[in-house]
């Protein structure tokens, strides 16, 4: 259970924030918007608090409109139908596996406007959010097996993504460009070490 938690918890928050990035990258006026909102919060002179990014509108926009495009999970866990069902016309017999394509919802043009865009500014002011009760955002997923990680994920994409742009200036290297920058995705595992590292917990001497 502990090792599901890692893997659960950090190929999927480290590969958010990665999405979040190159989407700023690529769009160096919502890069300055987020990084404005960050300065104008906390200042220069301490540190960003966890508390600070309740504060942070546009973030919290970036980093939704981050997982409407670019879901970690894209096609959730799947379900399996515990009996003969009809849903919206499809007949679905017992014991089918039953795929929920998070990734397509996000991008679906009946529920979003232009909605392979980048545009963080669609959630200012909408109450549209990823907690399981707006089926056109599910990247955590939905009812009772849905993530149980958000809240931890929640703070640490946040959290994580602020302390990015507060305390770097970003620029791409090797000659790209907001334009050329690839976006291709890969679906599959996180490399990993080739021989797992081994450790032995010990209680801390106090
Ligand atoms: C950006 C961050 C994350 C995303 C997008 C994400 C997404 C998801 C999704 C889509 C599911 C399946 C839900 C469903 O099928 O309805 C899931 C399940 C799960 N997640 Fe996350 N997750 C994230 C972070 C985390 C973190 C930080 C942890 C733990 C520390 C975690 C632990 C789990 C576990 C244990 C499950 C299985 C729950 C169950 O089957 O009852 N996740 N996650």
């Amino acid at each position: 259970m502990v090792q599901e938690m890692f893997f659960a918890g950090s190929e999927t928050t480290s590969s958010t924030i990665e999405w979040a990035m190159a989407e700023l990258l690529r769009q160096p006026v919502s890069m300055k918007k987020a990084k404005d909102e960050i300065n104008q919060i906390v200042g220069l002179n301490r540190k960003l608090e966890e508390s600070d990014t309740e504060k942070m509108p546009f973030l919290q926009a970036v980093v939704k409109e981050t997982l409407r495009l670019h879901p970690p999970v894209p096609l959730l866990l799947p379900r399996k139908a515990i009996k003969e069902t009809n849903f919206m016309g499809f007949d679905i017999p017992k014991d089918t596996q039953v795929f929920v394509n998070a990734w397509g919802i996000g991008r679906d043009p009946d529920a979003w406007e232009d909605p392979s865009a980048f545009k963080p500014e669609r959630f200012l002011g909408s109450k549209i959010d990823y907690k399981g009760q707006n089926f056109e955002l599910i990247p955590f997923g939905s009812g009772r097996r849905m993530c149980v990680g958000l809240s931890l994920a929640d703070r640490v994409l946040h959290l994580g993504l602020a302390k990015l742009l507060y305390h770097f200036d970003w620029e791409l290297g090797d000659g790209l460009t907001p334009e050329t920058l690839d976006m291709t995705e890969r679906v599959g595992i996180a490399v990993r070490k080739l021989h797992p590292l081994k450790v032995i917990p010990k209680k801390r001497s106090v």
